[in-house]
C-alpha cells in the first residue's frame, strides 16, 4: 500500500546556531533538506509529499527541487510558530484517507526498509512509530540535584517519521487545536486520545541533526553508508 509524507522543514534551527535555517546546510555536498526529500522520492510506495517551509524560503526551497530532480513533491504548505503548528498545516493539503508518514526534515538518515514497516504497521494499527531504547541511565533533577534515577526497562527515544491513519492523526490534530495542546511529537496527540500507539524498533542512526555536535555524527554515518 502506498502512503503520502509530510516533511517538515519550517524551523529555524537555533540549537544548530548556523546563522540559518540547517535544513540548508550541505552533508557531503548535499543541503539536509534534499538528502532527506531524496529517500521519499526514490521510494516507489511514496505517492507524494507535502513539503512544510517557512514563507521566507519558500522560492529557495522550489528552486533546491528543480535542481536535484525531487518530482514527487505535490504541495509547499507553510510553516507555523511550532513543529505542531506545522504539521497541522501540511495535513491541510492532504485529503483524510490512506497513511501518511510525518518526517523531521532533519532526519536524513531513514532507510526506506522503515517506511515500510511504518506504513504496514499503521494500516494495521492506525499509529506507528520509530524508537531505540534508551542507553543511558536517567535521572529527574532539581535544579542539579538529584531526585531520583528512572527505571529506564520501559524508556524509549522517539523518532521519526511517525505513521498514521490520516483520519486519526487529522482528528487528534483537531482536538489538540481545540483544546490547547501542544505536544513534541505527532504519537502524543493520539496517546492524549486515549488511543494506541505501536513502537517499532528504530535505528540509532536515523539522529535529528539538532546542535552542532550532530553534524560530525553526521559526516561519520555518511561516511559509513557510502562504503554499504
Ligand atoms: N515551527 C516549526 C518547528 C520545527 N519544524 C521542523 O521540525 C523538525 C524538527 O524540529 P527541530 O529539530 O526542533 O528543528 P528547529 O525548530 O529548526 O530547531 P530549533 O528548535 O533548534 O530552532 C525540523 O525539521 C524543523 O524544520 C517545523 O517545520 N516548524
Ligand atoms: C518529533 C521528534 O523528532 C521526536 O523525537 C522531536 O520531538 C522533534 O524535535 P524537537 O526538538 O522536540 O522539536
Amino acid at each position: 500500500m502506498k502512503y503520502e509524507a509530510i516533511v517538515l522543514a519550517a524551523g529555524q534551527g537555533k540549537r544548530m546556531n548556523a546563522g540559518m535555517n540547517k535544513q540548508f546546510l550541505e552533508l557531503g555536498g548535499e543541503p539536509l533538506i534534499v538528502r532527506t526529500l531524496k529517500v521519499f522520492d526514490g521510494d516507489a510506495r511514496c505517492a507524494g509529499i507535502v513539503l512544510v517551509v517557512n514563507p521566507a524560503e519558500r522560492q529557495r526551497l522550489a528552486q533546491l527541487l528543480e535542481r536535484y530532480r525531487i518530482r514527487k513533491v505535490t504541495a509547499l504548505a507553510n510553516g507555523g510558530q511550532e513543529r505542531q503548528h506545522s504539521v497541522y498545516n501540511g495535513l491541510q493539503a492532504l485529503k483524510g484517507e490512506g497513511i501518511v508518514l510525518i518526517h523531521d526534515g532533519a532526519r536524513p538518515f531513514i532507510r526506506v526498509r522503515q517506511l515500510h514497516e511504518l506504513a504496514d504497521a499503521a494500516v494495521q494499527d492506525g499509529a506507528a512509530i520509530p524508537a531505540v531504547r534508551v542507553k543511558d541511565t536517567i535521572k529527574k533533577a532539581n535544579g542539579l540535584f538529584v531526585e531520583e534515577t528512572i527505571d529506564r526497562s520501559s524508556l524509549w527515544a522517539v523518532q521519526t517519521p511517525q505513521a498514521f491513519r490520516l483520519s486519526l492523526i487529522m482528528e487528534a490534530h483537531e482536538a489538540a487545536k481545540r483544546d490547547g495542546y501542544l505536544g513534541t511529537d505527532d504519537a502524543s496527540l493520539i496517546e492524549r486520545l486515549g488511543k494506541p500507539v505501536r513502537l517499532l524498533e528504530g535505528d540509532y542512526q536515523n539522529i535529528k541533526l539538532t546542535t552542532p555536535d550532530d553534524l560530525l555524527f553526521a559526516e561519520a554515518i555518511l561516511a559509513s553508508r557510502l562504503v554499504e
